[in-house]
């Protein structure tokens, strides 16, 4: 099936088969050599912790991970790199025909996720589940990570728009698909032209003070830019002084743009209390009759400081984000795991002295429970075959539990892969996009709120909860 990207992105991973701990490749050899290669597993990939002190997370990196498991198979010069590092000529043999068979069940990306839920599920021979451990891992925790944050930074931006300008800040390469993923959590565009390039995402963008200060003047460096880009010209003011020199000469850029049938597209604001300068550009444009130019403000922005100014009714039409929006400030990873749920069909369990951190047993599935209003009332895990219970329980006080036999319920999971093969055409950001705000929309407020946000119900079915107690019970 086709793979909707507009460009497929090959240099970043051309060897997807060892972008992995090396672990798992001598576990995956260790299976091969005790005869359990033919063994199937099932594998559950969720996350425990909320990123930011927030209330949810935004699924992303879906498409790029299914794009790399679309192509997953060991090279020569791969297999060359193992025998050098002692792996047996047989399991070399065995990997050189190897082929993912595998069934991956997950949301639309672009879905609001939660603390426990799996959100992927993975089905196939231990080997080949094994192998993709990292590989998920490290795709689908930054990715959604980075979605998470772009989408409370245009949460608190609210109508304005917010511009992706990290990539000279992050964490290097990553920078690709943090911009991916701020563009699926909600950002408008992004200044990374590499990553408009391959993925087909809206590139923007407005001018370094170098421009400015390779000319004479600040007029001269404003009029060159308006000549050659009459219709998309920002202006950077503050490489001088804002108010007595950058405002003013932007407006007699404008009105020289207004003779020749142009229209200045706005100014952008880098430095100082962006508020104050923000009030005080708003007067000098609107007193020059320029109300349709815009203020961008750019300058370690994250969600609380365009929160903060947007309550101190700064009037900034676009918000500019790098450093804080790609390193996912202040939370640096999410901690997404891939957690064994069986073993030919024998659901397996890992304890910890940690209740928390207990694994849920067996194949299971994840229905979501809407309130009247359409709104999310709160989420189900299931074991996927003949479970109906009608009572959902929190995973560590059962004596709460919520009757879900009156609400309206969907599956979250959806086929993606099957028998190695792709169910889905692959969404484009812009498509995860409109699906992560339609989504973000019928989470309750309390739950977006960036103080104490409301703890969003996830509960376990009396089914899968009796599973864990009697497989705990049996480890004691
Ligand atoms: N009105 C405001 N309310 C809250 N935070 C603001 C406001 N104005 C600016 N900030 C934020 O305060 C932080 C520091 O701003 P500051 O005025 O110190 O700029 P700066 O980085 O020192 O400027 P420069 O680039 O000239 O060094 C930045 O994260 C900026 O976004
Ligand atoms: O502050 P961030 O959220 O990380 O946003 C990106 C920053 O990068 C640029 O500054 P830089 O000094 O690198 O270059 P410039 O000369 O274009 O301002 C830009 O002006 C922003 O201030
Ligand atoms: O286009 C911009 O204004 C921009 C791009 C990258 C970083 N800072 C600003």
């Amino acid at each position: 099936m086709s793979i909707v990207h507009s460009r497929k992105q090959s240099s970043l991973l051309e060897h997807p088969a060892i972008y992995t701990d090396f672990y798992e490749l001598t576990m995956a050899q260790g299976y091969f050599l005790a005869g359990r290669k033919d063994e199937r597993a099932c594998f559950d990939y969720f996350f425990r912790d909320l990123p930011f002190d927030g209330g949810y997370v935004v699924f992303a990196g879906l498409s790029d991970l299914i794009a790399v498991l679309d192509d997953f198979r060991f090279h020569e010069d791969e297999l060359d790199y193992l025998s050098e590092q002692g792996f047996r000529e047989e399991f070399l043999r065995y990997l050189r025909d190897f082929r993912l068979n595998i069934d991956v069940m997950a949301p639309r990306e672009g879905e609001v996720v939660f603390p426990y839920s799996p959100i992927l599920r993975v089905e196939g021979s231990i080997i080949e589940t094994q192998l993709l451990e990292t590989l998920i891992l490290n795709i689908l925790n930054f990715e959604s990570l980075i979605a998470t944050k772009a989408s409370r930074m245009k949460y608190a931006a609210g109508e304005r728009k917010v511009i992706d300008f990290g990539l000279r800040r992050a964490q290097g390469y990553g920078g690709i698909q943090a911009s991916k993923a701020a563009i699926i959590g909600g950002a408008d565009a992004t200044s990374n032209t590499y990553s408009s390039f391959v993925h087909g995402t809206p590139a923007s963008g407005t001018m370094a003070h170098s421009w400015i200060q390779s000319f004479e003047d600040e007029l001269t460096s404003f009029r060159k830019y308006a000549e050659f880009y009459p219709d998309s010209c920002i202006l950077l003011v503050d490489t001088y002084s804002t108010l007595e020199s950058g405002v003013p000469n932007a407006i007699t850029v404008a009105k020289e743009m207004e003779e020749k049938g142009h229209r200045l597209k706005g100014i952008r604001l880098d430095s100082g209390d962006l508020a104050y300068f923000a009030r005080k550009a708003r007067k000098q444009l609107d007193d020059a009759g320029l109300e349709y130019v815009k203020i961008a403000a750019s300058n370690q922005l994250d969600e609380r400081l365009i929160k903060s100014l947007i309550s101190q009714h700064a009037p900034i039409d676009l918000f500019g984000v790098g450093t804080r929006l790609v390193t996912g400030y202040e939370t640096p990873a999410l901690d997404g795991v891939y957690k064994l749920a069986a073993i030919n069909d024998e659901p397996k369990l890992k304890i910890s002295e940690n209740v928390e951190k207990t694994t849920l047993p067996g194949r299971k599935k994840v229905v979501r429970y809407r309130e009247n209003n359409g709104r999310f009332h709160g989420d189900g895990i299931f074991l996927a075959d003949n479970d109906d219970s009608t009572i959902i329980r929190h995973p560590f006080y059962p004596a709460k539990y919520t009757d879900i036999t009156s609400f309206e319920a969907e599956s979250l999971l959806h086929p993606v892969m099957k028998n190695g093969d792709l169910q889905v055409d692959l969404p484009s950001p812009s498509k995860s996009a409109r699906y992560a705000r339609e989504r973000l929309e019928k989470l309750n407020p309390e739950h977006k709120r960036f103080e104490n946000p409301h703890i969003y119900k996830v509960g376990l079915s009396e089914k899968l909860l009796h599973l864990r107690n009697r497989l705990t019970e049996k480890m004691k």
